[in-house]
């Protein structure tokens, strides 16, 4: 079977001004499976993904999208060619509907016929809450539905690489298992996903592979079979959990 790179992050050094966060970091993410990035708090989890979609100029290092570099590239340039963001604290646009939200985000791409188009009606078939609330004002919904409104906005610009930043963060368990199940759907149905999280166990459930974030550098990247099986290695770089 052969693999095809979805996304690769080689050498990557970035700085906030004079403040060198980033130092030399690389994972790459294949087609069809779903990357675990874990860390602690400010590992440099967020910059990662601020840096894959532009907000933040790499000073050194390559980041390619199928192939193709994409590093440098503007954000709205970097979202059209297929990366899409479902951003830490949700950051839906509060003062337009639910649907406004998703039908603002609509980018249609030229699939290579396995997968279907995501379409407002296939978004609300995955979240019917969002249906239901379809022409209210999106400040007005619960966090966990503007979760679900954050990740089908993502998904309304038919992304070939899709990042989630911390999806379970300040949810009720029984919304993190929702959010899961959906992670796990769009994986099932071929997305490919990178993941960034501070809950472990959520992310062990779902990764196929895993790469480690500790100040700002790569400390492990291996299967998530592999460190499940080095609990060292889990207590070492994010606690005990
Ligand atoms: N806009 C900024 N300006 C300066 N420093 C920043 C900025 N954003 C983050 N940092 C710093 O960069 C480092 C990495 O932060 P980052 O947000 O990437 O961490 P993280 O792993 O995503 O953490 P969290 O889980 O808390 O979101 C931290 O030391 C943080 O204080």
């Amino acid at each position: 079977m052969s693999v095809t790179e979805a996304l690769s992050v080689a050498n990557i050094d970035a700085y906030y001004g004079d403040s060198h966060v980033l130092h030399g970091v690389s994972f790459a993410l294949q087609e069809g499976r779903l990357l675990g990035l874990l860390g602690r708090n400010g590992a440099g989890k967020t910059t990662s993904m601020s840096t894959i979609m532009g907000f933040l100029k790499p000073r050194r290092g390559t980041i390619t999208l199928f192939g193709d570099p994409i590093a440098g590239l503007a954000p709205d340039t970097i979202s059209h060619r297929g990366i899409g963001l479902v951003p830490q604290g949700r950051r839906v646009f509060r003062s337009l509907t639910v649907r406004e939200n998703l039908t603002v985000a609509e980018q249609r791409r030229r699939q290579d016929g396995s997968r279907p188009e995501w379409t407002l009606d296939r978004v609300y078939t995955v979240f019917p809450r969002l249906k239901e609330r379809e022409a209210q004002l999106s400040g007005l919904l619960s966090g966990g539905e503007q979760q679900m409104l954050a990740i089908g906005r993502a998904l309304m610009g038919n992304p070939r690489v899709l990042l989630m930043d911390e999806p379970s963060e300040g949810l009720a368990p029984q919304l993190v298992a929702e959010v899961g199940r959906t992670i796990a759907r769009l994986k099932a149905e071929g997305q490919s996903i990178i993941l960034v999280e501070q809950n472990i166990k959520l992310t062990l459930d779902l990764a196929d592979d895993v790469a480690i974030i500790n100040t700002g550098a790569i400390a492990f990247t291996g299967t998530a079979e592999q460190l499940k099986s080095n609990p060292a290695v889990i207590a070492q770089q994010l606690g005990v959990f």
